[in-house]
């Protein structure tokens, strides 16, 4: 079946401003780009495809600097486009870190020339889509002198795609888009993939979930006899494996997979997986020497363990370092990385405590090619939560913070939801962890085996991510954390100028939409003051994680008829004394804890007077209702882009709008009521109790 597909943000419209489009011309037309490595196939073709896109015509491909043109792009390693690369101190590039790029305009004997070169192929990769992104934004390119490195040596998608079964656990775009029914036989998508991922930076992909093992409710055995995750590592699906991993490293992305920690039992035939049992260690070099015969690059493991009903070290009473060890030193002798999941809970009375008890004791205790990832918060990627504490309190262990690109929590493939500005917050915390002035972008950068992982959101839907605003995440996820300085609403602009064009009325409004999205989602979501977590977890009429229900979860929100909120304080669960100082002290106290964060932190009587004398009910009843407003406003903003946007696009978001007013109000008329019937304070305008 033909594979037909949105193209995102790599359209490649043509320019229609005739002065840039000449001087485009006179510097791109003609093209030098040796192809002396896979990755320099890959630049040929995407330039090839850009260049005739944004330009109306192929550009001429040369082997060799063109002695005719006025003017030619250079791309290549220093070493390889002598004498052009003179032109820029190649010292310097081969200085820069390996994904790192020069872009510099240069005159080459009387000639214009744009020398694009780096000290690896992938850096040749980052450099050719950063000229693109360039031109397809509209920028002139005839005075360029830039040098880019990412901020982050480790920039990951985590899908949490289910193998076999072709489902993606939190996933709304559709099936996964990995048939592993078909591989190695690859698909074009494939390819289309690597090439979005590639073009914001991403250098690791880990192709399924977490989940390895499905749960098993109906006892063992049957978990076992349905094809899962875990059995990836069996010697007949390497090859899958690598087939996937022959297009992404392509494009200088690695490949890695989420393996079940009992796989010596599961995988193998041993009767345990006790990390401290030498058959297990034995079983563990065996399989991943085997790994790395079919798999050369391979990037290494990601692990789930004792979380959520996956099995881990716990069960033969080892601790997480014991656990991962055995599997890291497997993979050291190949250059390998284990990707330790610290969302570890369950056994504590408040969830927020658990991860960090578990893990800083543990500090120093990994192996060096161990990163520990840690989700941004302590409870599970709510539309805000403080940040996870155990930012700053492992200096002695490599650690990865954990994103979550797709929309479990924020309205899934209905809601319009921008989340970069979610991670400037996370990324820009001040931990105080080496006294002010220590964000948490600080503590993950220029760290080899460091860095961020985002959970997936792309399917095999024509749109790739089940909403077409929902692309700007996936695309901010990329640029972000390559460059945590930038801002959100320039990512947001880049984006949509290459999604929806330059016009500028598109570019404001839509840009506009998006950097309001997530306030609003916190507002009737949430009410913003620090709640969370009140969404309906069950499976029957009702969507899951979608809906409203907060009934379910008096533990989150600590409801009761003196007041609500918790008490994570030194007089409850002293969550706040895990945070450094200031922090400590900040949080501790109603007075000086953040609005925004209060009721996580704080149990407090329902007409406690904030600071500008509002009560917390009200202030809860009038963030609920600010919230459905501001929804119904971006549904207009964006009902005056129709004309201006193509018809499909526009319909399919104006028609998400729709319902996103309507579940909007759901979750507002849900939550007030709830905090009516214990709070028995009614709205201060009568807007509640509801009519
Ligand atoms: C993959 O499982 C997920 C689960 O679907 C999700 O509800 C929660 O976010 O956390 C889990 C995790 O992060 O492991």
């Amino acid at each position: 079946p033909i594979d037909s597909y949105d193209s995102c943000w790599l359209r490649y419209e043509p320019v229609d401003d005739e002065e840039l489009l000449s001087s485009y011309r006179d510097r791109c037309e003609h093209v030098y780009a040796s192809d002396s490595a896979p990755e320099l196939g890959v630049v040929r073709e995407e330039l090839n495809r850009g260049l005739e896109g944004l330009l109306g015509r192929a550009p001429h491909l040369w082997n060799h600097p063109p002695r005719s043109a006025d003017g030619f792009l250079a791309i290549g390693l220093p070493d390889e486009m002598r004498p052009i690369s003179e032109t820029v101190d190649t010292d310097a590039v081969r200085s820069l870190d390996e994904d790192g790029y020069r872009i510099r305009s240069v005159t080459w004997e009387g000639v214009d020339c744009t020398v694009i070169t780096a000290p690896t192929d992938s850096g040749l990769v980052y450099g050719t889509f950063h000229l693109l992104r360039l031109m397809s934004t509209g920028q002139p390119i005839d005075d360029l002198d830039i040098v880019e490195e990412p901020a982050n040596a480790n920039r990951l998608i985590n899908h949490w795609d289910n193998p076999f079964r072709g489902k993606v656990e939190r996933g709304y775009a559709g099936p996964s888009i990995f048939d592993w029914e078909r591989l190695p036989d690859l698909r074009q998508r494939y390819f289309d993939y690597a090439r979005l991922l590639a073009s914001v930076g991403i250098n690791g992909v880990v192709v399924n979930n977490v989940n390895t093992k499905i749960p098993s409710r109906e006892g063992a055995n049957e978990a076992v006899s349905r094809r899962a995750g875990w059995q990836l590592l069996e010697s007949d699906n390497l090859e899958k494996v690598e087939a996937l991993a022959s297009v992404f490293r392509r494009y200088g992305i690695k490949t890695y997979l989420s393996v079940n920690f009992a796989s010596p039992m599961l995988v193998g035939d041993l009767e345990t997986a006790d990390p401290l049992d030498a058959d297990v260690e034995a079983w563990w070099e065996r399989k991943v020497d085997e790994v790395y015969e079919t798999v050369p690059d391979f990037g290494g493991f990601v692990v789930k363990a004792d979380s959520e009903g996956q099995t881990g070290p716990y069960d033969y009473d080892r601790d997480h370092a014991e656990g991962a060890n055995v599997i890291a030193r497997a993979l050291e002798p190949h250059g390998g990385r284990v990707w330790w999941r610290a969302f570890v809970y369950g056994s504590h009375e408040d969830r927020a405590v658990q991860a960090y008890n578990t893990f800083e004791p543990l500090d120093g205790e990994f192996h060096d090619n161990v990163t520990v990832q840690i989700k941004n918060g302590p409870i599970d990627f709510q539309p805000r939560e403080p940040i996870s504490t155990l930012f700053g309190a492992m200096p002695e262990t490599d650690l990865g913070c954990e994103l979550q690109i797709t929309q479990e929590y924020t309205g899934q493939n209905v809601h319009a939801c921008y989340h970069v500005p979610q991670w400037k917050e996370v990324l820009e915390f001040d931990t105080y962890a080496d006294g002010e002035g220590t964000p948490v972008k600080d503590l993950l950068a220029d760290r080899e085996g460091q860095g961020i992982a985002g959970v997936g959101v792309v399917g095999d839907d024509p749109n790739w991510t089940g909403h077409y605003l929902a692309q700007a995440n996936l695309y901010g996820y990329g640029r972000l954390i390559w460059d945590p300085d930038l801002t959100s609403e320039e990512i947001s602009e880049e984006w949509i100028r290459q999604t929806f064009g330059g016009d500028s009325t598109v570019v404001e409004t839509v840009n506009e939409i998006l950097m309001n999205s997530w306030d609003a989602s916190i507002d009737y979501h949430t009410g913003s003051i620090g709640l969370m977590h009140m969404m309906y977890n069950g499976s029957a009429a009702l969507e899951n994680h979608y809906d409203p229900s907060p009934e379910e979860w008096p533990e989150y929100h600590g409801a009761s008829e003196d007041g609500i909120g918790l008490d994570r304080t030194s007089s409850g669960s002293d969550y706040t004394g895990q945070y450094r100082e200031p922090l400590a002290s900040r949080y501790e106290d109603p007075e000086t804890c953040p609005e925004e964060l209060l009721l996580f932190f704080h149990h407090l009587p329902w007409e406690h007077e904030l600071a500008d004398g509002t009560t917390v009910v009200q202030r809860l009843y009038d963030n609920f209702f600010a919230g459905v407003e501001a929804v119904k406003e971006l549904r207009a903003q964006w009902h005056t882009l129709e004309g201006e946007i193509d018809d499909r696009r526009y319909r399919h978001v104006a028609d998400r709008f729709d319902e996103h007013v309507l579940q909007a109000e759901r979750w507002r008329d849900t939550i007030v009521s709830f905090f009516y019937d214990y709070s028995g304070v009614p709205d201060e305008d009568g807007r509640v109790p509801l009519e």
